[in-house]
C-alpha cells in the first residue's frame, strides 16, 4: 500500500505546479503512460505523433475513469463529499465548487457538515417554516443537508437516550467563514424546537429569550471589526445548552477561551476596538454622556475607524438584551462607566522623564487621568503613581519606589486597560451564566456547541496563535478518532474487517506542544517562572537543545529573529520568540490590582476582589499562571466533556476573503478544507477505501475482464434493488481474483488482499487497486481492439481480392465482348466486300467486256479519223495513253482527284491502300479488268498508281497531268502542304 501510494506521489510530480491537489490515479496512470516512449518510432517526428496520440488517449482515458467514478455534470447533486470519487481534494473542490454556484450551501463530508458562507441573506433558509420541517421529518437525513440536520440529529440522540446522550456540536473554521453564524442558527433552533411547553411558557420562554440575549452582549463585548470579518469573535465558546428530561431547553452555560484582551489597547490597522466602546461614543444619550464623562465631540485613540459605520453600532440592542438577562441599571451604569474610563486612559500620555523622576503628564492627559479616577471611583494621584512609578519589594518589610520609564508608563496604562476589561468580561460571562444557568437537579442533558477560532498562520505568530493551534490540534486529535470510528461503523455496516493501522495521527504534534517536561509550553512555563529577563535568543537555544530531535519542530537557518516552527496537521507555522514570554507571564503590577480593589465602584471591587491573594506583592514567581497554563487547564477539561458526548462537526467555509456574496475561490478554500482536516480526512479515507463501487457499476465496467456482463434484469433496472446487487457478489469476486492473480505480485507479494474489499452492496477499493484493475481493462479493451483490427484487416483483405477477381472477370467478359462484336463486324465487313467485291468484279467484266467491244469498234473508226482531233482533250483532262500491242489506245479517264472523289466508297478510295486502292482507282477510271490483262504498279510509297499496264495487248500508260482542282488531291489527316497520291506521282514523274 505504501509503495502504491508512493508511486501515486511520484507519478503526481509533473501535475503539482498545474493543479497541486490533482491526485487522481486516472491522471497518475497517464503520467506512467505518457512518460512510455514508444519501441519502434522511427525518427523523432514519429515518436512526437505517437505519443502525441498516446496522450490524447490518455487525456481521453483519464475523462473515462472520472465519467465512470463521477459525473461531472452531476457533482452538484452530491450530498456527501465522500460520495465522489475518487476522494480527491480535488474532486472535493470541484463538488463544492458545483453545489456552491448552484446556491447549495450545506454538504455533508462523512460525519462532518461543510458549510460554505453565501455572504448574504438567503430567503428562507433558516425561517422557522424550516426548522418545524426538519424537526418533524421521519428521516431528517433524507433532507438536504443543512445546519438543522445536525441539530435534529443531536436533538434525538439525547432524546433516543443512546450513550453518550450529551452531544456537542463543534463549529470550526477561519475568521468570518461562519461560526458565530452558524451557533446562533443552533441556538434558535434549539431555542424554537425545545421550548413551549405550555404549562412552564414563562420560565421556558424566559430562558430562551436569555439564550438568544446572551449572543448580542457577549458579542458587543468580545467582537470587533478586523480586516477578515466586520463582526469577529475575538474569543473561543462553548455554550451548554441544558435539557431536562422531556428534552426541553431550560438553561445554558457559557465557557470562553482566550478573549484577545490587546485589543483594547491595541488596535492593528484598518481594524477596530470591541463593538461596545463605539456602540457607547455613538448611541450614547445626552444624559449618559454626562454620566459617563464623555463629551459628544470627544476623541479617543483606542477607537481607530470610528467612521466605520457597522450594523453591529447598536448600543440600544446590547442595553435590552442586557436588561433581558437581568442586569439591572446599576450595574449597567457601572459597567459603562468602567468602559467609559478605560477609553479615558487611553488618551492618557507620558511624557519624557529623568531616570530619578516619574514622568509627568501633559495638562490634557491630566484631565483624562482625572476622568478616568473619577470613572474608576479610585484617587487620582494614586492613579498616577500607579502608573509611573513601580514598587519593589525587598522581603516583607523593604519597599522601594521606582520612577517608571516612558515605555514602561505605557505598558503599565494598557495593562491596567486589559486587566480591567478582561475582569469586566469575565464577570459578564459569569452573571451571563448565572443568568442562564439552571439548577443541576432541573436538566439531565446537554447540547454543547463549540464555536472556536480555527487554525491560524499568519507572517507573524507568537503565543495567541500557538494557544489556538495547539487546541486546533487537539480537536482534530478527537476529530479523527471519531471520524474513523464512523468509518469502521460504515465497514462494519458492508460487512468489512478493516483498522486504520497504518494511520498516523496528530499525536507526536501535540507531544511536541504539551510534552512534560519538553514540550514547548513546559519550556515556555519554566522560562516564565524563572526570576530573571526574558531573553529570546535564550529561549531559542534552550527549545534547540530539548527539541532538535523532534521532526515536528524545526528552524528557519536563514531567520534572524528567533523563532521555531511547528509542523501542523494543517501546515508548518513559524513562531516568533520575541514577546512570547512575556505574553506568557502576562504580568499585573501588583500596585494597580491594589488601587482597583480599593475602587469605590462596587462593580471594580468585585472584579478584583478575587485577585486579592494573587495581587499580594508577596506573589512568589515560582506560582505564576501562566497563560499557557490556564489555556491548558481549560482544554483540558472542554476535551473532557468532549470525550464524553457525540461529537458532531461542522465546518464553515469561507470561499471568498473579501466576503463577497457568491463568489468562490478555489485556492482559498482547498486552504481551509486543508486547514479544518478535511483534506486530512480525505487523507484518512485514502489510508482505508476511498474508492466505493456499487457492484452493478462494477460489473459494468469490468465485466469484460472475465467475460462478464450484468444481467439484463438488473442493467434494465439501472443499478437493482440492493438484494439483487448483494447476488453480484461472487461474479464480482471472481472477476476481482482474475486481476489479482494476472497482477505483478512480485511487487506487491502481500498486499493484493489489502486493496481490496467486498462488502454487502458495493467494492471498496483503494487508488491502486483502481489502477490494476484500469490496467487490466486497458489489457482487455487491447486485445479486443487488436482481434477487431485483424478481422477487419483480414475482411478487407478478402474484400479487396473479391474485387480483384471480380474486376477481372468482368475486363474478360468485356473484352471476349468486344472481340466478339468486332468480329461479328468484320464477318459483316467481309460478307459485305465479298457481295460488292463480286458484283463490282462482275461489272468490270462487264465494263470491261464492253470497252474492249467500244475500243475494237473506236479502233476502226479511228482508222478512218485522225488522232489529233483527241490532243485538246486529253491536254485539257490529262492524257490516258494505252500503248497497247500493236497501238496504244487512248482511255478516256476523269482527272484523278475527280476519280478519287466519286469512288464508290469514299473512305475506301481515300484510306485504302495497295491492293484495294489500286482496285478501287481501276474501277473509278472505269478501267475493264480481266484478270491477267493489265498490271497495275504503285510506286515505292504505296502511295500512288504508278502505272497500268494491260498484259495482254500490251502496256496502259497513263500520263495525268496535276488535277485542276485545287484540294482534289488531299484528304484529311495529312500535311495540306505536301504534295501526295497522284499528284506526286504526276511530280515524280516529270
Ligand atoms: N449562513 C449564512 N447566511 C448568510 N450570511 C452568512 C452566513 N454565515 C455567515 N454569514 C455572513 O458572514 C459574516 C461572518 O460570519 P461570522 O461572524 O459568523 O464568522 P465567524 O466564523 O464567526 O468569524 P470570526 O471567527 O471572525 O468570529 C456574517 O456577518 C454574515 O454576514
Amino acid at each position: 500500500m505504501a509503495n502504491v501510494k508512493q508511486k501515486l506521489l511520484f507519478r503526481n510530480k509533473p501535475a503539482v505546479s498545474a493543479d497541486r491537489v490533482d491526485g487522481t490515479v486516472a491522471r497518475s496512470m497517464n503520467f506512467e503512460k505518457a512518460g512510455r516512449a514508444p519501441r519502434h518510432g522511427k525518427v523523432n517526428g514519429e515518436k512526437e505523433q505517437v505519443r502525441s496520440r498516446r496522450m490524447s488517449l490518455n487525456d481521453s482515458l483519464e475523462g473515462d475513469v472520472r465519467d465512470f467514478l463521477v459525473n461531472e455534470a452531476e457533482l452538484h447533486t452530491y450530498d456527501d463529499l465522500t460520495k465522489v470519487n475518487p476522494v480527491t481534494p480535488t474532486t472535493v473542490l470541484k463538488c463544492l465548487q458545483a453545489r456552491y454556484s448552484a446556491r447549495v450551501f450545506y454538504t455533508h463530508a462523512g460525519c462532518t457538515l461543510v458549510a460554505l458562507n453565501p455572504f448574504q441573506p438567503i430567503p428562507h433558509l433558516y425561517s422557522l417554516d424550516v426548522m418545524r420541517e426538519y424537526h418533524s421529518a421521519p428521516q431528517p437525513q433524507d433532507f438536504k443537508p443543512h445546519i438543522f440536520i445536525v441539530a435534529e440529529e443531536a436533538y434525538r440522540n439525547v432524546q433516543g437516550q443512546v450513550e453518550p446522550v450529551d452531544q456537542s456540536l463543534v463549529v470550526s473554521g477561519e475568521s468570518g467563514a461562519g461560526k458565530t453564524w452558524t451557533s446562533r442558527c443552533l441556538m434558535k433552533y434549539y431555542a424554537t424546537v425545545a421550548a413551549s411547553s405550555h404549562k412552564c411558557q414563562d420560565t421556558v420562554e424566559r430562558i430562551e429569550r436569555r439564550v438568544l440575549d446572551s449572543n448580542p452582549v457577549m458579542e458587543a463585548f468580545g467582537n470587533a471589526c478586523t480586516l477578515r470579518n466586520n463582526n469577529s469573535s475575538r474569543f473561543g465558546k462553548y455554550i451548554q445548552l441544558q435539557l431536562n428530561s422531556s428534552q426541553l431547553l431550560v438553561g445554558a452555560s457559557v465557557q470562553t477561551y482566550l478573549l484577545e484582551k490587546t485589543r483594547v489597547a491595541f488596535q492593528a490597522p484598518n481594524e477596530r476596538n470591541f463593538h461596545i466602546f463605539y456602540q457607547m461614543m455613538k448611541g450614547a444619550t445626552e444624559k449618559q454622556r454626562q454620566e459617563w464623562e464623555m463629551p459628544y465631540n470627544q476623541k479617543f485613540s483606542w477607537l481607530p475607524n470610528a467612521d466605520k459605520t457597522l450594523e453591529e453600532d447598536r448600543l440600544q440592542e446590547t442595553a435590552e438584551a442586557m436588561i433581558s438577562l437581568g442586569i439591572d441599571t446599576d450595574k449597567r451604569t457601572q459597567i459603562f462607566r468602567v468602559l467609559a474610563s478605560i477609553l479615558q486612559l487611553g488618551n492618557v500620555n507620558f511624557s519624557l522623564a529623568s531616570e530619578s523622576q516619574p514622568c509627568d503628564l501633559d495638562e490634557e492627559s491630566k484631565g483624562f487621568l482625572y476622568k478616568t479616577a473619577t470613572l474608576l471611583q479610585v484617587p487620582v494621584d494614586e492613579l498616577q503613581d500607579c502608573l509611573t512609578v513601580r514598587t519593589l519589594r525587598a522581603g516583607k518589610q523593604n519597599v522601594l519606589l521606582k520612577p517608571c520609564s516612558q515605555s514602561e508608563c505605557v505598558i503599565r496604562r494598557d495593562c491596567l486597560a486589559k486587566v480591567i476589561y478582561a475582569q469586566l468580561f469575565e464577570w459578564l460571562v459569569t452573571f451571563i451564566n448565572n443568568s442562564m444557568c439552571s439548577d443541576n437537579s432541573k436538566w439531565c442533558n446537554f447540547i454543547g456547541l463549540l464555536d472556536v477560532y480555527g487554525f491560524e498562520c499568519f507572517l507573524l505568530n507568537n503565543l495567541e496563535q500557538l494557544c489556538i493551534n495547539y487546541a486546533n490540534e487537539k480537536l482534530q486529535q478527537h476529530f479523527v478518532a471519531h471520524y474513523l470510528k464512523a468509518q469502521q461503523e460504515e465497514y462494519v455496516a458492508e460487512g468489512l474487517e478493516w483498522s486504520f493501522v497504518r494511520y498516523q495521527d496528530n499525536q507526536s504534534c501535540l507531544d511536541l506542544i504539551e510534552g512534560s517536561p519538553t514540550g514547548i509550553l513546559s519550556l515556555l512555563n519554566e522560562e516564565c517562572r524563572l526570576n530573571r529577563a526574558s531573553d529570546a535568543k535564550q529561549f531559542r537555544v534552550r527549545l534547540e537543545k530539548e527539541l532538535s530531535g523532534n521532526t515536528r519542530m524545526s528552524w528557519d537557518k536563514f531567520s534572524k529573529q528567533p523563532h521555531f516552527i511547528v509542523a501542523h496537521y494543517a501546515g508548518r507555522v513559524s513562531y516568533q520568540i520575541e514577546g512570547m514570554m512575556e505574553k506568557n507571564k502576562d504580568p499585573v503590577p501588583p500596585e494597580l490590582l491594589s488601587l482597583l480593589q480599593k475602587s469605590k465602584n462596587p462593580l471594580l471591587q468585585s472584579l478584583f476582589a478575587a485577585s486579592d491573594a494573587e495581587g499580594n506583592g508577596s506573589r512568589a514567581q515560582s506560582k505564576v499562571v501562566t497563560v499557557v497554563s490556564k489555556f491548558k487547564n481549560s482544554l483540558e477539561s472542554l476535551m473532557k466533556i468532549l470525550h464524553g458526548t457525540t461529537p458532531h462537526y461542522t465546518r464553515c467555509i469561507k470561499p471568498n476573503p473579501d466576503c463577497r456574496p457568491l463568489t468562490f475561490k478555489k485556492e482559498e478554500v482547498i486552504t481551509q478544507l486543508e486547514a479544518c482536516g478535511i483534506v486530512e480526512t480525505i487523507h484518512i479515507s485514502a489510508a482505508g477505501f476511498p474508492i466505493r463501487v456499487p457492484y452493478a457499476s462494477f460489473l459494468q465496467r469490468y465485466g469484460l475482464i472475465t467475460k462478464t456482463s450484468l444481467p439484463a434484469q438488473i442493467n434494465n433496472k439501472d443499478g437493482g434493488e440492493s438484494g439483487e446487487e448483494a447476488s453480484l457478489g461472487p461474479v464480482v469476486q471472481d472477476i476481482l481474483n482474475a486481476v489479482l492473480k494476472t497482477s505483478d505480485s512480485s511487487t506487491n507479494p502481500n498486499n493484493n488482499n489489502l486493496m481490496v474489499h467486498c462488502g454487502k452492496t458495493k467494492v471498496f477499493l483503494t487508488h491502486g487497486m483502481l489502477e490494476l484493475l484500469e490496467e487490466q481493462r486497458d489489457r482487455v479493451r487491447s486485445q479486443k481492439a487488436f482481434c477487431i483490427q485483424c478481422c477487419w484487416r483480414r475482411y478487407q483483405r478478402r474484400q479487396r481480392a473479391i474485387r480483384t477477381q471480380s474486376a477481372t472477370l468482368i475486363q474478360a467478359v468485356v473484352r471476349a465482348w468486344l472481340v466478339r462484336r468486332e468480329v461479328r463486324r468484320w464477318h459483316k465487313a467481309a460478307s459485305v466486300i465479298q457481295a460488292r467485291w463480286r458484283s463490282w468484279r462482275a461489272q468490270m467484266d462487264a465494263l470491261a467486256e464492253a470497252e474492249l467491244d467500244n475500243a475494237e469498234d473506236l479502233l476502226e473508226e479511228e482508222e478512218s479519223c485522225s488522232l489529233p482531233a483527241l490532243d485538246p482533250l486529253l491536254k485539257e483532262r490529262g492524257s490516258v495513253q494505252l500503248s497497247s500491242i500493236p497501238e496504244p489506245v487512248a482511255v478516256h479517264g476523269w482527272p484523278l482527284g475527280l476519280a478519287m472523289a466519286s469512288a464508290p466508297n469514299i473512305t475506301v478510295a481515300l484510306t485504302a491502300t495497295g491492293f484495294q486502292k489500286v482496285m478501287s482507282l481501276m474501277a473509278t477510271l472505269k478501267i475493264p479488268f480481266r484478270h491477267g490483262e493489265y498490271k497495275v504498279e504503285t510506286n515505292q510509297f504505296d502511295q500512288g498508281v504508278a502505272s497500268i499496264r494491260a498484259q495482254p495487248r500490251g502496256s496502259v500508260k497513263l500520263h495525268l497531268r496535276r488535277s485542276p482542282l485545287r484540294y482534289a488531291d488531299m484528304h484529311p489527316g495529312q500535311n495540306a502542304d505536301g504534295v501526295t497520291g497522284f499528284n506526286q506521282i504526276l511530280l515524280e514523274k516529270t
